[in-house]
């Protein structure tokens, strides 16, 4: 399949896609800039071993509109934007790559702004930092607020309590089966949450080391990355990549919750519509995993660990606001939730239309 990017970027309202070449440092980046209306781009910079130059833009653009709504559902002043660096972060980063990255994103003049995601680090955020102000995620001791992990996981694992409040009448995760797929900065720092709740695990990772900590930490059961799917568990929580939810993965689901911090978790909007069908309680991943960009975000104003977390605890009630409306109007929780969001970027529009034509007046006034 070849991507027409343009035309892509015209069905979805994409404002700008920036390639960035570094011949000294070998960086091959992509910046995908989806939507300012509520203001700068903020989303991460993914680092991965792209097979090719096509599927590394779709997913700067895919991940780039996630951020938009993340953003917005999330009450943030925030547009959606993201980064891509095409290679493997265990063997082809150096300090000059990211230092190149910082300086394409200083070009952009506060447009977007970065953060860590896949594949990068509070390292790589400090050395972008060397370049630009236009990043957050950095190292506490420039005061910023550091790597957004823990403070996602904890936004998933109050989001999963709102959505196992849904599914099975009581929030306690206590003696629940969870499924947990991938073991990386943020489910490793869930699973520590669901540990001390009393859940009992089950756990995937390509990763052999990951899974074996996981395994003597916290008592969870290994399997198989691909029979995680199949697990008889209560909760399935993607917490790798994206698009596992899709034709192959879906009839073998037997949780009656999906609930992961995974970014862009649906493979096609269809396959949400699937999982209402299924009465299947889907928590969508962009609500759901908003605790990391809650928390650099508030860097922008200067960082305040306490009214950072008191904005990510909202997740859980934007949750049960979703399922209520998902019930009510029998539509998918991903469509219930993209309505919030489109509704908030389209209140702004308006109001800001409406202050430029009060504006325009004066100024005709003026004139006359
Ligand atoms: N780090 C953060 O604060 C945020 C992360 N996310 C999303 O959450 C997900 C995880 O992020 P991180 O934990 O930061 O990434 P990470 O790179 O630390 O962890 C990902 C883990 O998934 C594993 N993995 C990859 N393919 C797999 C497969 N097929 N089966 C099982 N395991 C597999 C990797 O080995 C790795 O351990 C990503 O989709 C990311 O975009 C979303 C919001 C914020
Ligand atoms: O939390 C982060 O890593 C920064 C924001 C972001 O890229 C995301 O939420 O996916």
């Amino acid at each position: 399949m070849t991507l027409e990017i343009f035309k892509y970027m015209e069905k979805y309202d994409y404002e700008q896609l920036i390639f960035c070449h570094d011949q000294n440092s070998g960086l091959k980046a992509i910046i995908a800039i989806h939507d300012t209306t509520l203001g700068p781009a903020l989303g991460g910079a993914r680092m991965w071993p792209y097979k090719s130059e096509e599927e590394a833009i779709e997913d700067a653009l895919r991940l780039a509109r996630g951020m938009t709504y993340k953003n917005a559902i999330s009450g943030l002043n925030l547009g959606g934007g993201k980064t891509v660096i095409i290679g493997d972060p265990s063997k082809d980063k150096n300090e000059e790559m990211f230092r190149a990255l910082g300086r394409y994103i200083q070009s952009l003049n506060g447009r977007y702004i970065t953060a860590e995601d896949v594949g990068t680090t509070e390292e790589d955020m400090n050395l972008i930092y060397e370049e630009t102000d236009y990043v957050t995620g950095v190292s506490p001791s420039f005061g910023s607020s550091g790597n957004p992990s823990p403070v996602t996981a904890y936004g998933v694992y109050l989001g999963m309590k709102a959505s196992a409040k849904e599914a099975f009448g009581d929030d306690s995760l206590k003696g629940k089966r969870i499924a947990v797929q991938g073991l990386g900065n943020v489910a490793y720092h869930l699973c520590k949450y669901l540990h001390e709740e009393g859940a009992q695990l089950i756990v995937a990772d390509i990763n052999e080391a990951k899974v074996k900590k996981a395994v003597k930490e916290f008592g969870a059961e290994a399997v198989e990355p691909n029979d995680i799917y199949r697990q008889e568990a209560d909760i399935f929580s993607p917490c790798a990549l994206g698009a596992i939810i899709n034709d192959e993965t879906i009839p073998q689901l037997r949780a009656k919750v999906i609930a992961g911090s995974a970014n862009n978790q649906l493979k096609e909007s269809r396959h949400g519509q699937i999982l209402h069908e299924m009465g299947i309680i889907y928590a969508p991943d962009y609500v759901i995993n908003a605790g990391g960009v809650i928390n650099v975000a508030d860097e922008l104003y200067g960082y305040n660990r306490e009214r950072a977390m008191k904005r990510v605890e909202t997740i859980y009630d934007t949750l049960t606001k979703i399922f209520k409306t998902s019930k009510e109007e029998n539509i998918p929780t991903y469509l219930a939730a993209n309505r919030l969001a489109e509704e908030r970027i389209n209140s702004v529009l308006k109001s800001r239309k409406q202050f430029l034509r009060k504006e325009k007046n004066i100024l005709s006034r003026k004139l006359l």
